[in-house]
């Protein structure tokens, strides 16, 4: 590699259970033997899709490659976590060919690739494009958008339009996800309505699983710190941006008998308390394999990913995701069984 060029970075962001870990997962499987290193981030405290892709036994996907900014919002932390997290990167002896960002779900991505306008940063790497995976269903169904009748409120804040917004605000390249889930109707509407809210030129195309081709979506060349300006969005920086309207609480659950049982509990509680996204593992009886659990909304699934390691505590835990105000009781003790 020529040594005075930058490092492509590109930074992946999109709301809660978009996608983002799985177009991660499928990028990194074309790596090629590139030396990709990743950086994600979660508003949880417990690390989760860092988890995942360490686990995920993809060839040249090297746990030392993996840096995970758990516990808040890398938009809000970037002095204290994210910097320091490029600067460790930046002067290992053999420093990667191109950086990976995962953001949260709720991350505004302009805060963050201002953070590529310090010194330290610009001089070594530039920021090759901004990534929004959006949930097709979830955008189908409204999730994203204010009724007439909120609108109307003088008062009126919908934060998770406002995260949307501000995420496809900044964005190079636009992945309509979960295009097995909507018909081609379906998918063209909302294209049309994305392109609305996007800036000319941005491409827009339709993924299952994040499907793209990784020469097109780590090659997009953007420069996106040199034209930060063009990128106007509601919050532009991590001041303005109230993570107060979200929470997120992490629940032990002791070992189950079966998982599929416990997704049909978790299914009613999700729809009970409006939770926005639940994940993590559980530990099944009679099994050597962490079973994962993730639901997006009121869709579920689940799977056993790997062997639970010598010395590793068996033990089952849910991240819970939604907006303030959750009922933390009643949801922890629904999952546990005790009430
Ligand atoms: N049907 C379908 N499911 C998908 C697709 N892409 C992702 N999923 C599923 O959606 C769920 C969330 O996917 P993730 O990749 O973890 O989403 P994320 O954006 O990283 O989630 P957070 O980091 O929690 O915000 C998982 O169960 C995925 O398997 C898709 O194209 N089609």
């Amino acid at each position: 590699m020529n040594r005075f060029r930058k490092i492509p970075a590109t930074v992946i962001t999109g709301f809660l259970g978009a996608g983002k870990t799985t177009l991660v997962r499928h990028l990194l499987s074309q790596a090629d033997g590139r030396r990709i290193a990743l950086i994600v981030n979660e508003f949880g405290d417990v690390g989760v899709d860092g988890d995942l892709l360490s686990a995920c036994g993809i060839e040249g996907c090297r746990e030392d490659d993996i840096i995970e900014l758990a516990n808040g919002c890398l938009c809000c932390t970037v002095a204290d976590e994210f910097l320091p997290a490029m600067e460790r990167l930046l002067s290992r002896p053999l420093p990667p060919e191109h950086i990976i960002i995962e953001t949260s779900g709720l991350a505004l991505p302009k805060p963050l690739v201002k953070a590529f306008d310090w010194p330290d940063v610009r001089s070594k790497v530039t920021v090759d494009g901004v990534v929004v995976v959006v949930d097709g269903p979830a955008m189908a169904a409204g999730r994203f958008e204010s009724t007439v009748e909120e609108r109307a409120r003088p008062d009126h804040d919908n934060p998770l339009e406002e995260v949307f917004d501000d995420q496809l605000a900044c964005a190079d390249m636009v992945l309509l996800n979960k295009a097995d889930l909507m018909e081609a109707g379906q998918i063209e509407a909302l294209a049309a309505t994305l392109k609305g809210k996007l800036r000319p030129g941005v491409k827009l195309v339709a993924t299952r699983q994040g499907d793209v081709d990784a020469r097109i979506l780590l090659g997009l060349e953007a420069r996106a710190e040199d034209d930060l300006d063009a990128r106007p969005t509601l919050h532009d920086t991590a001041q303005d941006h109230n993570h107060d309207d979200f929470e997120s609480f992490a629940v032990p659950v002791g070992t189950v008998g079966d998982p599929q049982a416990v997704a049909g509990r978790l299914g009613q509680i999700i729809a009970r308390h409006d939770i926005l996204r639940l994940k993590g593992f559980l530990s099944v009886a009679g099994k050597d394999m962490r079973h994962v659990v993730q639901a997006v909304g009121g869709r579920i699934s689940g799977y056993y990913d790997r062997p639970w390691k010598p010395g590793e505590e068996r033990a089952g835990q849910l991240v819970v995701i939604g907006l303030k105000g959750l009922d933390r009781e009643a949801i922890r003790s629904s999952i546990t069984g005790d009430s």
